[in-house]
């Protein structure tokens, strides 16, 4: 478990109190509005900021402790750092730059050299120098070295914040390949949720220098508390979902979950995995009737929790499911037309459903925020980066449809 329970008091007024619990394996994303204070926890946690208060803890590792007067320096808290800019050494080969934090550590060498520039597919740059590399390059060489310092955890402050979003889309996929083959927990700074979405395991959400909520993603996703904070209908409905069944012939694949399953387009992942599925309120609508003669082939029954007006003409219906909650965004006509309040059962038809594959053998965290695991297994591979993305792509173009 990292544990991370601080405050200070900046002299421009801005007053970091956090409090969070991540868990050791997966990617725990901070995230919030710019200036909540994410930076400031990575830096306390890095060692280049001390706090006023509190301790931080890495699994048996103090980094701080007030009251027992622990305070590690930097290089014994052996965390890799990975900045907004890749900061590397202009007058040194690609190489040579690599092997940086792999010369000056004193840890056991776990992440072999080989290894991270497979997985980073960064083999052909090594004799190059930094200003002959485009910003996803560098980026990449930047995350090597910083794996090969063999850190205990892997820091990385808006990595792709630099980057234009094609440089963005050619790299998340080797940061889901570093996610689910390194044995390594990273602290990932973001203001992106599309990001987060698709690389978190679990999120710790700021704001005003204040951890609002923190656990798994699909749960502090789905809190209500958060949406001032992250925007009220940019994520939808996040459910953790388990693959039950192929049909290749018709290009589809049956993911089931608490209240039901959904039909969505063919998932890379065997019968029996996990998957994320996401779905945008805006591609859910809504029937007081069981819908037969439609061609969405997606419903669910639920009762609706809530209805909030959003901007515009619309309004947010919210369904209770076992699985957490369904959001719909429909006209405020519609709900009128309707006659729709809280506590009436309705059909939600769901047009598009998009589904983020998670290797075999992930588990939500969730349980891990309770008590920490006794080891900590190694991840299974997951399909390289050259795999076709279409299913595990949250972001950028439109969504693959489900079937309409
Ligand atoms: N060196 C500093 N001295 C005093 N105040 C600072 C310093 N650095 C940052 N701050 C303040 O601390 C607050 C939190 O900054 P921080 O960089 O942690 O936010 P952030 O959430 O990472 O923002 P962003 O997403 O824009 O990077 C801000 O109000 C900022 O102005």
């Amino acid at each position: 478990m990292i544990e991370i329970d601080v405050s200070l008091a900046r002299s421009t007024g801005f007053h970091l109190k956090a409090n969070l619990r991540a868990p050791e394996t997966g990617v725990t994303a901070l995230f919030g509005r710019s200036g909540c204070g994410k930076t400031t926890v990575i830096q306390l946690v890095a060692g280049s900021l001390t706090p006023d208060s509190g301790h931080i803890r890495v699994g048996d590792t103090v980094f701080y402790d007030r009251q027992a007067g622990i305070n590690l320096p930097m290089e014994q808290r052996a965390v890799g750092y990975v900045f907004q800019d890749a900061r590397l050494f202009p007058h040194m080969t690609i190489e040579n730059n690599l092997r940086y934090g792999e010369r000056r550590t004193r840890r056991p060498r776990t992440i072999q050299f080989d290894a991270v520039v497979e997985m980073l597919g960064v083999g052909h740059l090594l004799k190059r120098r930094p200003h002959t590399l485009s910003g996803g390059e560098k980026q990449r060489i930047a995350i090597g070295r910083a794996l090969l310092s063999q850190p205990r955890l892997l820091l990385m402050d808006e990595p792709l914040a630099s980057l234009d979003e094609m440089r963005k889309g050619e790299i998340l996929p080797y940061l889901e390949r570093l996610r689910d083959e390194l044995n390594l927990p990273i602290l990932y700074v973001s203001h992106s949720i599309e990001e987060v979405l698709r690389l978190a395991d679990a999120v710790a959400a700021l704001s005003d220098g204040k951890v609002i909520a923190c656990g798994p993603l699909s749960d502090v996703l789905s809190r209500p508390e958060l949406l001032p904070v992250i925007g009220r209908f940019d994520i939808g409905t996040i459910l953790d979902c388990t693959v039950t069944a192929h049909d290749p012939d018709l290009g589809l694949s049956t993911v089931s979950f608490a209240d039901g399953e959904l039909r969505v387009p063919l998932v890379g992942r065997p019968v029996g995995a996990p998957a994320r599925a996401r779905i945008r309120s805006r591609d859910v609508s809504l029937s007081l009737s069981r819908p037969m003669d439609v061609s969405v082939t997606n419903r669910i029954s639920g009762t609706i929790s809530a209805i909030t007006r959003a901007e515009g003409p619309f309004s947010e219906v919210e369904l209770a499911l076992s699985a957490g909650r369904l959001s719909s965004l429909v006209t405020q006509e519609s709900v009128l037309r309707l006659g729709l309040e809280p506590g009436m059962q309705v059909w939600a038809m769901i047009k598009a459903v998009t589904v983020d594959s998670r290797p075999p053998g992930f588990h939500s965290p969730g349980a891990e925020f309770v008590s920490p695991p006794a080891s900590r297994p190694a991840r299974p591979a997951a399909n390289p980066p050259q795999d076709p993305p279409a299913l595990r792509v949250i972001s950028g173009g439109s969504p693959p449809k489900g079937q309409t």
